[in-house]
């Protein structure tokens, strides 16, 4: 350990007031984005330096000097701006959903020229909703029978849910490692649709319904018992807390991180 003067922070404003984090929000008038915005207004560390929606100049957030961007966009445009923010060395918390292996590989490419630049992607920022993945994933093998029933608001344009899609690969990578087969539960004689989508062999049902915000179920069957993991946000302010603190962390992870889990220290 070392003693004396602290080394001079990079950040700290040359009249002593301690600096904040200057954030830019992509998909700024959408759902979360709105809430983003109120979110990073309300917070004393962080100064909201741009605002971008459809149609307006990605640039923005860079000739604003936004040092971590947040994006709530959609499944189509997100790569183009996880681009656009690493070719300017701009962290990026990003939120929007649709992200498969291959996804995420390209982003880690992107990354490998810029080693000081930090992408965090998390298909669910409401900490309930990271903890009921982590207790799917600890109940996982116990259970020969595993399904998934996530529950939104009719207006979300994808189907499953980012959140189910990962807590569906994530069930069944711990089944691998347990050495469980697939669930046991085919059904000879269905409709097309019936019995879910087939996600990482885990079948996921989705609902979409006027009222709902974001909810999922995980459910586990073994003989004569059945277990139910539910999770419900009920407004979009659930999320904050978890965007916040990938905002405030993302400088300090180079590289890319999937999920929040392990700035939560799961
Ligand atoms: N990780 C998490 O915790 C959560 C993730 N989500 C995910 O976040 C995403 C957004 O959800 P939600 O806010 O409900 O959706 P919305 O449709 O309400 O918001 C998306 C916004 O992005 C705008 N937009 C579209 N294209 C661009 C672009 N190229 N640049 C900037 N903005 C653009 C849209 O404008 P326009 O309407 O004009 O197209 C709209 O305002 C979804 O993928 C959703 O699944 C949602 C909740 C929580
Ligand atoms: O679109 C939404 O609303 C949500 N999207 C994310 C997902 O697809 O998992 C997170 C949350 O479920 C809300």
């Amino acid at each position: 350990m070392t003693t004396g003067t602290p080394a001079p922070d990079p950040q700290a404003r040359a009249d002593g007031e301690p600096s904040r984090i200057p954030v830019g929000v992509l998909g700024a008038r959408g759902r979360m984005g709105t809430e983003v915005v109120k979110a990073v207004n309300a917070a004393e560390d962080l100064e909201l330096v741009a605002m971008v929606d459809e149609g307006d100049w990605l640039f923005n957030v860079a000739d604003a000097g936004a040092q971590v961007v947040v994006d709530f966009t959609r499944p189509d445009v997100v790569m183009d701006n996880i681009r656009f923010c690493v070719d300017h060395d701009i962290h990026c918390v990003v939120g929007t959903t649709g992200f498969d292996e291959q996804r995420l590989a390209t982003v880690a490419e992107w990354l490998e020229p810029k080693p000081s630049v930090g992408v965090v992607i998390a298909p669910n920022f409401g900490i309930g909703a990271i903890l009921l993945m982590r207790f799917a994933q600890e109940a996982a093998r116990f259970f020969p029978s595993t399904e998934i029933v996530e529950l939104h608001h009719p207006n979300k344009v994808d189907a499953p849910s980012g959140t189910a899609a990962r807590t569906a690969r994530l069930v069944a990578a711990a089944r691998r490692d347990a050495g469980l087969p697939p669930p046991p539960d085919a059904t000879t004689d269905a409709l097309p649709g019936a019995r879910g989508a087939d996600v990482d062999g885990i079948a996921v049902h989705a609902v979409r319904l006027t009222g709902l915000v974001a909810h999922q179920e995980v459910l586990m069957g073994a003989a004569g018992e059945t277990l139910t993991l539910r999770h419900d946000s009920y407004d979009r302010a659930s999320f904050m807390p978890g965007v916040l603190l990938a905002v405030r962390e993302v400088g300090r992870r180079p590289g890319l991180t999937v999920g929040l889990e392990s700035f939560l220290g799961l």
